[in-house]
């Protein structure tokens, strides 16, 4: 159903507009990248990467980005997106989808911030249905436990391993204090094997996080090693108890996600190929074609 090359003959310049927008926009806003790839990851999730994310509500209709979870989307990954839409339109008009515009972006910013590349294939239609009604129980939440993160994901196909190399994205970017508030005052000392917060690290962020009832948009990089750098010290983390979600602090764990840790953590290379290959299969999830969906004039309504 999607292609290589699906815009070659509709929008040569296709390739060319992605790059120089994503790029421009990353270099200009460093958050990009990571904001980016949370909000593909969230597109895909409910309803297919059918850029049903992008919608914005109206009188008549909550949308998926209205719902709690994904209040935190930064601007920046819907700005980018409104960006490429509009120089595409100017060179091809009503020819590119929306959901290919961020699976592609996507692609391109993990590239750029150092992570690895896959091919993106192409001929995605957007969605004609976004609400917020629907998006409880359908993400991961750090509150949640292992069974139910799992569980989220083989219902849509993905392994336990899969899983566990997606969730490697925490290698960038950041979460707000009240995503990890409660872990890091009650956090014990337990065996060496299994640490949780380590002592420091937890002090440290006790006091970033110190005003954020007054302050909510106080928030904290997700891999304190190399916040801005798309490699695999997010896993080499997790055993010194520095990861910063409760779930994060799972994988490390829980016995089955605990051998993909270590071995993600022991060697770059297999968490590269192995995100690679996990994030060209969350591109293709659920994607539509034909009558299923349209080209949108903006990314943000229906037609
Ligand atoms: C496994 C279960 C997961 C849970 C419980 C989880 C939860 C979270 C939470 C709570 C945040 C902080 C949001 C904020 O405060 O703004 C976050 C950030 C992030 N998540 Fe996840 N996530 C999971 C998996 C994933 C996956 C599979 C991806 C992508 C493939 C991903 C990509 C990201 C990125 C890139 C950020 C940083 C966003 C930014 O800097 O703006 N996460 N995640
Ligand atoms: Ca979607
Ligand atoms: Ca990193």
């Amino acid at each position: 159903k999607l292609y290589r090359n699906f815009y070659q003959k509709t929008c040569p310049r296709f390739d060319q507009i992605m790059q120089d927008t994503t790029t421009n926009k990353q270099i200009n806003s460093p958050s990009t990248a990571a904001a980016t790839l949370r909000l593909f990851f969230h597109d895909c999730l409910l309803n297919g990467c059918d850029g049903s994310i992008l919608i914005s509500s109206t009188a008549f209709n909550t949308a998926e980005r209205d719902a709690d979870i994904n209040l935190s989307l930064p601007g920046d990954a819907f700005d980018v997106i409104v960006r490429a839409k509009t120089a595409l339109e100017l060179a091809c008009p009503n020819v590119v989808s929306c959901a290919d515009i961020l699976a592609v972006a996507t692609r391109n910013l993990v590239t750029m911030v150092g992570g690895p590349y896959y091919n993106v294939y192409l001929g995605r239609k957007d969605g004609f249905v976004s609400k917020s009604s629907t998006v409880e129980g359908n993400l991961p939440k750090p509150t949640m436990n292992m069974s139910q993160i799992i569980q989220i994901f083989a219902s849509r196909g993905f392994s336990v391993q899969q899983m566990v190399a997606l969730s490697g994205a925490h290698t960038i970017g950041f979460s707000h204090c009240k995503e990890f508030i409660s872990g890091i005052y009650n956090y014990s000392k337990v065996a060496k094997s299994d640490p949780q917060y380590n002592q420091r690290f937890a002090s440290a962020l006790q006091s970033a996080c110190a005003d954020y009832k007054n302050n909510p948009t106080l928030s904290v990089f997700n891999d304190i090693m190399t916040p801005n750098k798309f490699d695999n010290l997010y896993f080499q983390n997790l055993p010194k108890g520095l990861a910063l979600l409760k779930s994060d602090h799972a994988l490390n764990s829980d016995p089955r996600t605990k051998p993909f840790v270590q071995m993600y953590a022991a060697d770059q290379k297999m968490f590269f190929q192995a995100f690679a290959q996990a994030m060209e299969k969350l591109s293709n999830y659920g994607v539509k074609s034909g009558k299923a969906g349209e080209i949108r004039r903006r990314c943000d309504a229906i037609n």
